[in-house]
């Protein structure tokens, strides 16, 4: 059997990094997707116990553990596909040592977090096997890659393990849709994963990445926002890497050190989103409406983007993308984590169509890459051969 399970990333339009510390946030899908294919190996097809295998296409790294092996570090393998417990301090430590002896490239070893994450989630799930990891996203760059690889990966090895199933068609021939209860479990395992890679993650990210649509997040909770005009957002990936972890780690020792004025900026941030989420779903129907409606949300973005700055995740890279699209009129704000990364540019409706390709060129002259994605589509689809 082959399951093949595709999760998309997201974009954070207010609240990145507050949301941590308990603030509102708003994030959306896009279209670009993390796709996790498996297949079971029956015992004894490598010519033993089994092994459990990875091949991460894009990067072109094959990944393998021999069952016995793992079997040894951790216990038994697979057979956990209920309600997941928390990798403990012990499993994570089993977990690196089963990374070691694995040839990573020095250029790569941003994978490990990855690897460590995929580790945990197949060897809870599932027996022995082979996953194929595809991705349409940037990695490491603050739209969500972490978060659709960990949606992906649950939802194909729940999907093998049997423990959840297809709910109906998502319109589209190849791909299906799961029902709520099955998502909400598929988000569980989902989050336990980006926990391996970001740390202390507010749960953002994978949600939107397994529910879809637009969506308001607060403390774990999430409202689904109906978002009545489309909201078009122009991409520029700065290729500045960074890591979500060491930014989240920064965030909270800044907030531990200036305990007051962090939580008065993550108070406004709340705000910020609170309202950017009754705008989102203003219906505007005329041009003055729809013009009013995308400056509000410029504003926001505007305003977000200048506490990110208190909190010190922008970046050089990031400023320069700011001042050039001012230059245009346009406001951009990082999304994400920060620290390099993605820039989100408010595209407004009214906007001449040789403006957004003159701004683009001249981001690109510097470097960055900019790219087009739609806002607000489906979450994780499985497609079963
Ligand atoms: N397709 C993939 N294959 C293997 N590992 C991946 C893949 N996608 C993401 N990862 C893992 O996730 C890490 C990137 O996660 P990180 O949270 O730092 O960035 P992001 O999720 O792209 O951005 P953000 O969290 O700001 O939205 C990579 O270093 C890697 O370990
Ligand atoms: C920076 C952050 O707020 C969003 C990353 O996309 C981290 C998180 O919420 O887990
Ligand atoms: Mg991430």
């Amino acid at each position: 059997m082959e399951v093949r399970a595709r999760a998309p990333g997201k974009i954070i339009l207010a609240g990145e990094h507050a949301v941590v510390h308990g603030s509102a946030a708003v994030a959306a899908a896009i279209d670009l997707y993390t796709t996790s294919s498996l297949r079971l190996l029956p015992a004894g097809e490598d010519g033993g116990a089994g092994a459990v295998e990875l091949d991460l296409r894009d990067s072109g790294l094959t990944f393998s553990w021999p069952c016995s092996r793992v079997r040894a570090a951790l216990g038994e393998v697979g057979g956990k596909a209920g309600a997941p417990t928390p990798c403990s301090p012990d499993e994570l430590a089993a977990v690196a040592k089963l990374l070691e002896g694995q040839e990573i490239p020095e250029a790569k070893i941003w994978l490990s977090a990855g690897l460590s994450a995929f580790l945990f989630l197949y060897t809870s799930i599932l027996g022995p096997g082979k996953a194929v990891v595809t991705s349409d996203l940037p990695i490491g760059a603050g739209l969500g890659s972490s978060a659709a690889f960990c949606v992906s990966m649950s939802g194909a090895l729940l999907t093998a393990a049997g423990a959840v199933g297809v709910a109906g068609g998502s319109g589209d021939e190849e791909w299906e849709l799961f029902g709520k209860d099955d998502l909400e479990l598929v988000n569980q395992w989902a989050f336990q994963g980006e926990k391996i890679i970001h740390g202390k993650p507010s749960g953002i990210d994978n949600s939107v990445s397994t529910f879809g649509s637009m969506i308001k997040f607060k403390k774990g909770e999430l409202t689904n926002l109906k978002s009545r005009n489309p909201v078009k957002m122009l991409i520029t990936d700065t290729r500045v890497g960074r890591n979500t972890k060491a930014l989240l780690a920064g965030v909270s020792e800044r907030a531990s050190r200036h305990p007051d004025a962090m939580a008065s900026v993550f108070n406004a941030v709340n705000s910020i989103s609170e309202e950017l989420s009754s705008v989102v779903e203003l219906a505007a129907e005329d041009e003055i409406a729809i013009t009013t409606r995308e400056d509000k949300l410029a504003e926001l973005m505007e305003m977000n983007q200048g506490l990110l700055q208190c909190m010190g995740v922008s970046h050089s890279s990031i400023e320069t993308v700011l001042r050039t699209t001012l230059k245009y009129s346009l406001v951009s704000k990082l999304t994400g984590a920060g620290g390099g990364g993605c820039v989100l540019t408010l595209t407004p409706t009214l906007s001449a169509h040789t403006v957004l390709e003159k701004v683009a060129t001249e981001l690109e002259s510097h470097g960055f890459r900019c790219f087009k994605v739609e806002v607000g589509g489906r979450g994780l689809q499985v497609c079963r051969a």
